[in-house]
């Protein structure tokens, strides 16, 4: 049997890296805004768009804080951000849909999204994900370490140098591996588990465009940020 043991130094970064989550959260918790009351589709899709807004906003102050992150070309940390913005919301999404509520909420919470103004054909792909996420009982220091390996994804569009994004993805995968076999010592195919949320994220992040474009209203207004991010 293996002995798998965390570093001095891979317990530091995971450290720096748990803090900086926790610490860049969404200001105001939507889902208690979601379970006080129902909204109309257009209000419904303003909310989104301030979530979401702010959401990139501390999603930047949070990449910040990945050791290396700003070492990487300017543009390249450009590309990362703009190329995971939309899988780093979903999975935010998802780990707040998983956290624990009192009994009920989450069934309420589930039907003011599924009646939110999203279309029918979205909603069974997006429930699919969250729940598949929450099966997972991630740990915080594993959804900290799974959105960073997001953002650190090597491929995403006009990234120049990839290799140095693969080793600074590397470094954190292998905490990430390590980890998940120390918190899961029964599971020995859970940081595999893990891994395949995410090409099932990238699959979700694909309708993103055309969720919004289907969002049962007309005239969708957004801001100038999410232009920029959600390419509309
Ligand atoms: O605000 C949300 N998510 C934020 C974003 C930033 C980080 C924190 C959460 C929304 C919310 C806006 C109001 C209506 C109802 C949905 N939400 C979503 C969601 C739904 C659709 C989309 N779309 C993206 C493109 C097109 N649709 N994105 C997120 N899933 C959620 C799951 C929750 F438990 C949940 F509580 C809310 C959730």
């Amino acid at each position: 049997k293996e002995k798998v043991e965390i570093t001095k130094e891979q317990q530091a970064l995971m450290k720096i890296i748990t803090d900086a989550y926790n610490r860049h959260q969404i200001p105001q918790d939507v889902a208690k805004k979601l379970l006080q009351d129902q909204y109309s589709a257009e209000e419904n899709f303003l909310l989104l768009t301030e979530m979401a807004t702010s959401q990139v906003q501390v999603l930047v102050e949070f990449t910040k804080n990945i050791p290396g992150f700003l070492s990487l070309d300017r543009e390249d940390q450009i590309a990362l951000l703009k190329g995971s913005a939309v899988e780093a919301m979903f999975l935010r999404s998802a780990q707040v849909f998983s956290r624990k509520m009192p009994s009920g909420h989450t069934e309420v919470l589930e039907e003011r999204i599924r009646k939110s103004g999203i279309s029918e054909e979205f909603i069974t792909p997006m429930f699919n994900f969250y729940k598949s996420i929450g099966e997972l009982h991630m740990v915080q220091e594993e959804q900290a370490l799974l959105t960073t390996v997001t953002i650190l994804t090597p491929d995403r569009p006009y990234v120049k140098d990839q290799q140095a994004v693969e080793r600074l993805q590397e470094t954190m995968l292998d905490v990430l591996r390590k980890l998940c076999v120390l918190q899961h010592p029964q599971e020995p195919q859970y940081f595999a588990r893990l891994l395949g949320r995410l090409t099932e994220l990238r699959t979700l992040s694909h309708y993103h465009t055309e969720m919004l474009a289907s969002w049962r209203m007309n005239d969708h207004k957004f801001t100038p940020l999410l232009c920029e991010i959600w390419d509309v």
